[in-house]
């Protein structure tokens, strides 16, 4: 038997509030009828504020639970959207509160982690107010954008890898980085140079990298293309010219071959066209070199505060032993060694280890000990070669650390445990493990690394009870 379709509706909506996704929400109900007391829709919109008025169309509205729309029409604003025209909208997404006044994505944020923090258990009162940022747009040191078939250059549209939203100007990057984007172009058409078409796997410019030093100031550019610079020597010639003319603290320009079919920005050849193949950073008075595939936090200014903080909560001192689990390149593990009387850093990603090899020497630190491992099986590991720390520190990815990991630190029974998180959902279930290894929640600290975007970072302590 063919399904009913019902008639589309056109409905005027208030959003009832904000899901962890960052979309609007309104619990429909469609009026009774006869023989029924009305159905229920879930109704997913798009770019509002909760309190929104909103018109959306919904094709066979009552044949279904739920529906994904855009807005046709703001009717009514709500009370948290912004309310400043010069402010730039990100139209490729992944900024899905950037429609709110930013006082109310902290609200949200600050929201979303005492929820899941008291779903499991704890004192919302340990979370203190969330950190923001004075000035919470172009905050990033990185953008990688597409080039796309049609001579677009920007990012892609979220869940759509083959639309390219031409960057005009960004809300999340440096101004000096929408300037190199717009030399890229021009010097793109210029040459008449085609972007990589992902249905065809042909044409030549693939991703524009960009890396700024917020301390120091040096700016690396990165062109990634399907061909040699070699064989295109003028037109690279020439974008040397001109970027090394316009921006005198350009320290590196690197050309990267990438024909993998991947859609990754991956590395088969690398030629340094001007400059070095790195460029100098420094966080919380540390120096770092960067090359181009180097992971760093992507927003140094919100770092900073949270590796203070971690070393605030930790309290190290020179007779303790640390550990930093999920240790990266290394960004809290030179300030925990130069404070403590050794640190060990465990990590999976071999080039990570080698960049906080490299990190501490370059800094002077002759305490560390890096180890390539996975965290589920490296504690035991690391115990027998390195011996038992006294202070735990973990900087886990977003799926969180797990329980077994989370047993092994248990066991380690360190007196503090200092836990930065990247996702209040998996921190919370983190924290329950501890917990059962008589560990008592001291201290929670949102911290806003992406305004905008609905991520929120959180550095936690646990300490152990005594008796
Ligand atoms: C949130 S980042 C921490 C970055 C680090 N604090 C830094 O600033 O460089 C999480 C790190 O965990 C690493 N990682 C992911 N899964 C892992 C595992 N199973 N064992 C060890 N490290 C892992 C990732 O490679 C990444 O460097």
């Amino acid at each position: 038997m063919q399904k009913k379709i019902y008639p589309t509706e056109v409905l005027d909506v208030t959003i009832n509030y904000l899901d962890d996704q960052g979309r609007g929400i309104v619990n429909y109900v469609h009026a009774p009828d006869k023989g029924s007391n009305g159905k229920h829709l879930k109704i997913v919109v798009g770019k509002v504020v909760a309190g929104d008025k909103v018109r959306v169309t919904i094709p066979n509205a009552k044949g279904r639970r739920m529906a994904v729309v855009e807005y046709d029409e703001l009717l009514e604003a709500g009370p948290s959207r912004i309310n400043d025209d010069s402010i730039l909208v990100n139209e490729a997404g992944g900024t899905p509160l950037q429609f709110m006044e930013y006082a109310y994505q902290l609200e949200f944020k600050q929201e979303l982690v005492q929820r899941y923090l008291v779903e499991k258990g704890f004192d919302k009162e340990l979370v203190q107010p969330i950190i923001g940022m004075e000035n919470p747009y172009r905050y990033r040191n990185k953008m990688e954008l597409t080039f796309g078939a049609n001579g677009e250059l920007g990012m892609h549209r979220q869940g759509n890898f083959r639309q390219i939203i031409d960057m005009e100007d960004s809300m999340l990057a440096p101004e000096e980085m929408v300037a190199v984007k717009q030399v890229v172009s021009q010097w793109q058409k210029d040459f008449a140079l085609s972007g990589y078409n992902k249905d065809t796997k042909e044409g030549l410019l693939r991703n524009l990298m960009m890396r700024k030093s917020f301390a120091t100031g040096e700016l690396m550019v990165v062109i990634f293309a399907t061909e040699k610079a070699e064989a295109l020597k003028e037109a690279a010639d020439d974008l040397t010219e001109r970027l090394s003319r316009q921006f005198e603290n350009l320290a590196s320009l690197i050309w990267v071959l990438n024909r993998n079919i991947a859609d990754r920005t991956q590395s088969e050849e690398e030629m340094v066209l001007f400059g070095r193949d790195y460029i100098n950073d420094e966080l919380h008075g540390y120096h770092y070199r960067i090359w181009h595939d180097t992971f760093f936090q992507a927003n140094p200014v919100q770092a900073e505060k949270l590796v203070e903080l971690a070393l605030e909560f930790a309290d190290v001192n020179k007779d303790m032993r640390t550990l930093d689990l999920f240790c990266g390149v290394g960004t809290f593990s030179l300030p925990f060694a130069a404070r403590s009387k050794e640190l060990a850093g465990i990590e999976i990603v071999e080039s990570s280890i080698l960049s906080a090899r490299r990190n501490a020497e370059d800094n002077g630190l002759d305490n560390t000990f890096f180890m390539v491992s996975d965290a589920r099986s490296g504690l035991k590991e690391l115990k027998e070669v390195w011996g038992q720390p006294d202070l735990l520190l973990l900087d886990p990815p977003r799926s969180g650390a797990g329980g077994k990991v989370m047993r092994s630190i248990g066991r380690f029974g360190t007196e503090k445990v200092v836990y930065v998180s990247c996702n209040p959902k998996s921190l919370a279930e983190d924290l329950v493990w501890l917990r059962e290894f008589g560990y008592e929640l001291k201290v929670v600290q949102p911290v806003d690394q992406f305004p905008h975007t609905v991520h929120v970072e959180t550095v936690v302590l646990m300490q152990k009870v005594k008796g």
